[in-house]
């Protein structure tokens, strides 16, 4: 029997997060995978990697006892590709090997294949071996994710011109590398490079990078990546990419700088993967980079039984984010209630140092004509930062001055990826300022900055309170 309550295209964090959800409220369901094994980009090429690769980076360098024994230390003076890539294979083995033992558990059942409409209840299933079924689903789920731009005037080798999917399969790690386009891909790879001692330079038409991040927060990180000599080439176009006789890469800027370099990667944006999903015989269509659009609150297609969500929708792009949406979309599409996620999801960025952050920037309670105060806490005023060896990282809050709620969470060092949780709990919560006044936080700690800030802004607000 081909008919199915829920067909959900990829096994993706929306996929699989859809597929657990319909199958627990008892449906049929059918996850279409046509990857080697189940997981998605989130887990082969993109969030699992990528964290793994710096993980092990940061261990086997010994980074984080730099502090104490000076720049020169390392815990494995030669590391290799190699060593890198053993934790990676392990970490993905672990991974696929908890997914497919949820799926079977919960009796959701996939299918490895290619998949694409043939109307908008049926999908033909290509399988590896040329055999080609048919399903029919009451509902369908595309959660089929992105991959990489890749325009025409870059030559992609796979070897020394590489995207972000190419660079997990690097032979040896390059001395020096240039990264185009200074995003979250762009910015975290890079940084995991620099921290290997690998030359590292970015290249990004945009003036500014990463926009969406609290300015000083930027500037602080900014500041940290010059420091350990990185070199930063923003408001600069990368004209020209080719390789040298040498077995080199060089790289010519719009400014006629020229970059020579071991490897390049670029990584500036994604594009929906849709096109083959031949999306006309349902009636759907995709934008100029591959997005579908749907409805935010329901993630409705404009073709009532197709659904999509996660980051073939577009912003934000995060594993966390479209697990949330692949939930929901479940749960509308087998018409149990769905409610809608609390306004404010954290944004973590993996590079060293981390940046995470919740709420609303400076910049934005700003525009928006908030007054406001902002506490700041640097992790080296901490115990557990003397402890730690930390001389860098710093923690900002930012407090509404009539409602003496925290509008916003903003953080750069050791750990801010899980200290931004307590932010966003007391932001999602409503708290004010005396939250963090009043509270005993356990030291020595991290998050004992956040008792800092919390003094620090409360002290200047007590003073503007009594002066009104
Ligand atoms: C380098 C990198 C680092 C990242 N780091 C983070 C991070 O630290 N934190 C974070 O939250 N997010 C991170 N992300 C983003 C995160 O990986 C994505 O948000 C997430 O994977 C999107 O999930 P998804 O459900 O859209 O599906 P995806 O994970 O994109 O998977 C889609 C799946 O659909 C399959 N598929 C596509 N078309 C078809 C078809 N026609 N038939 C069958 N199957 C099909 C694909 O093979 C793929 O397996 C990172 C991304 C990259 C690239
Ligand atoms: N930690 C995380 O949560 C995490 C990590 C990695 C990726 N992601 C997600 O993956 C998505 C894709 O990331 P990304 O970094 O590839 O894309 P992006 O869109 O975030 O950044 C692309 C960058 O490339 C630049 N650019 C655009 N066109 C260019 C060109 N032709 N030449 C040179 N530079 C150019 C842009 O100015 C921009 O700075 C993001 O939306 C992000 O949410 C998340």
């Amino acid at each position: 029997m081909n008919q199915y309550d829920l067909l959900v295209v990829g096994s993706g964090p929306s996929g699989r997060r859809a597929a657990i959800q319909a199958a627990k409220l008892g449906k049929r369901v059918l996850v279409v995978e046509q990857g080697k094994r189940v997981g998605g980009v989130s887990v082969h090429t993109g969030t699992i990697p990528s964290k793994t690769l710096r993980e092990t980076a940061l261990n086997l360098t010994g980074w984080r006892e730099r502090g104490f024994y000076g720049r020169a230390y390392r815990v494995k003076q030669e590391i290799s590709a190699d060593d890198l890539r053993r934790r990676l294979l392990i970490t993905l083995d672990h991974e696929v090997e908890v997914l497919e033992h949820q799926f079977a558990r919960n009796r959701v059942q996939h299918l490895r294949g290619k998949a694409s409409f043939i109307d908008p209840q049926t999908l033909q299933i290509v399988k590896d071996d040329g055999e080609t079924i048919r399903v029919s689903g009451t509902s369908i789920l595309l959660a089929v994710g992105t991959k990489p731009f890749r325009p025409d005037y870059i030559p992609f080798d796979g070897k020394t011109v590489l995207d972000s999917d190419e660079l997990l399969e690097i032979e040896d790690l390059p001395r020096s590398l240039a990264v185009i386009g200074a995003g979250v891909i762009g910015i975290e790879y890079a940084t995991i490079f620099s921290a290997l001692d690998t030359h590292v330079t970015v290249i990004d038409p945009k003036a500014t990078m990463l926009d969406f991040i609290d300015k000083e927060i930027v500037e602080d990180f900014t500041y940290q990546l010059r420091d350990r000599n990185m070199k930063l080439h923003l408001g600069q176009k990368a004209e020209k990419v080719e390789r040298t006789p040498h077995g080199k890469c060089s790289i010519t800027l719009d400014s006629g700088r020229v970059i020579i370099c071991e490897m390049v990667l670029f990584a500036a944006g994604r594009m929906g993967a849709t096109d083959t999903l031949n999306l006309s015989a349902a009636g759907l269509e995709a934008d100029s980079r591959g997005r579908l659009s749907v409805n935010p609150e329901t993630f409705q297609t404009s073709v009532p039984n197709i659904y999509a969500a996660g980051d073939v929708v577009g912003f934000p792009s995060l594993a966390s984010t479209s697990m949330e949406q692949g939930r929901i979309a479940a749960r509308v599409a087998v018409g149990a209630i769905a409610k809608e996620p609390p306004k404010f999801f954290p944004y973590g960025i993996y590079a060293v140092p981390e940046i995470s952050t919740c709420g609303l920037t400076e910049e934005e309670v700003k525009e928006r004509g908030i007054p406001y105060e902002c506490g700041i806490a640097r992790f080296r005023e901490t115990s557990r930062g003397h402890i730690m060896g930390l001389d860098s990282g710093l923690l900002k809050l930012i407090f509404s001055l009539k409602t003496r709620r925290l509008l916003g969470v903003h953080i750069v060092g050791e750990g801010a990826t899980e200290l931004v949780h307590i932010g966003q709990a007391v932001l999602n919560l409503k708290g004010t300022v005396e939250y963090f006044v009043e509270n005993t936080f356990n030291y020595p700690t991290l998050a004992e900055a956040y008792k800092i800030a919390g003094l620090d802004a409360g002290n200047r607000m007590g003073e503007l309170v009594a002066k009104g």
